[in-house]
């Protein structure tokens, strides 16, 4: 069998934000694939927020199946609900007090941040992951996919290509088709 050579990346950890749905377009699932086989090539280890639903479900276990170490951060009252609804978490899972807890300790366990599409839950982490960078209070990259197999540098602000991001904007926050040789990566 033919083996696939490990990509070299900068980072060792990458923490991904993702929806606990999957969304009404095969295209998210996709990325979320994508995505997953990406960090495993790279031999990246995952760190999210350790949920067994939605994006979130296929992004771990599909790194999980290809080998990667995957993080599972979570606070106890939503691990509880979920081993009911969906069974197990598949990797290492850490429980935590509550969501704040959760957000510092994804943050702090990882090298940079990836959002995929997701709801209100993704897109609040990756705003304070942001915000936090902009504080000083990390250096850590935040990235988005965006279309065309790249995941563009989620930026905000002064510096943001005016032309680039309405580009961005009419394709829409959720707007990941392939994400292939990612340039954040
Ligand atoms: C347990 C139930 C539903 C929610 N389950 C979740 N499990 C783990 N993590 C979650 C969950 N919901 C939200 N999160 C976090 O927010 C992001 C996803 O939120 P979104 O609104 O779906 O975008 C994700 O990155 C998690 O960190 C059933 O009662």
């Amino acid at each position: 069998m033919e083996e696939k050579m490990a990509v070299k990346s900068r980072f060792k950890k990458v923490c991904v934000f993702c929806g606990s749905s999957t969304g009404k377009r095969n295209c998210y699932r996709d990325a979320a694939i994508e995505l997953a086989q990406e960090l495993v090539s790279r031999s990246l280890d995952l760190v999210y927020g350790g949920g067994s639903i939605g994006l979130m479900g296929l992004v771990s276990q599909a790194v999980h199946r290809g080998g990667g170490n995957v993080l599972g951060i979570i606070p106890r009252t939503l691990m509880c609900k979920e081993t009911q609804i969906t069974g197990e978490t598949v990797g290492e899972v850490r429980p935590v007090a509550d969501m704040h807890q959760r957000k510092a300790e994804m943050a702090r366990h990882s090298d940079c941040f990836i959002a995929l599409p997701g709801g209100y839950g993704t897109l609040e982490e990756l705003l304070e992951v942001i915000t936090w960078a902009q504080l000083g209070i990390h250096d850590k990259p935040e990235y988005v996919p965006v279309h065309d197999g790249v995941i563009a540098k989620a930026r905000w602000g002064k510096d943001v290509d005016h032309q680039q991001q309405q580009q961005q904007q009419q394709k829409g926050f959720n707007a990941a088709t392939t994400l292939q040789t990612e340039i954040a990566l």
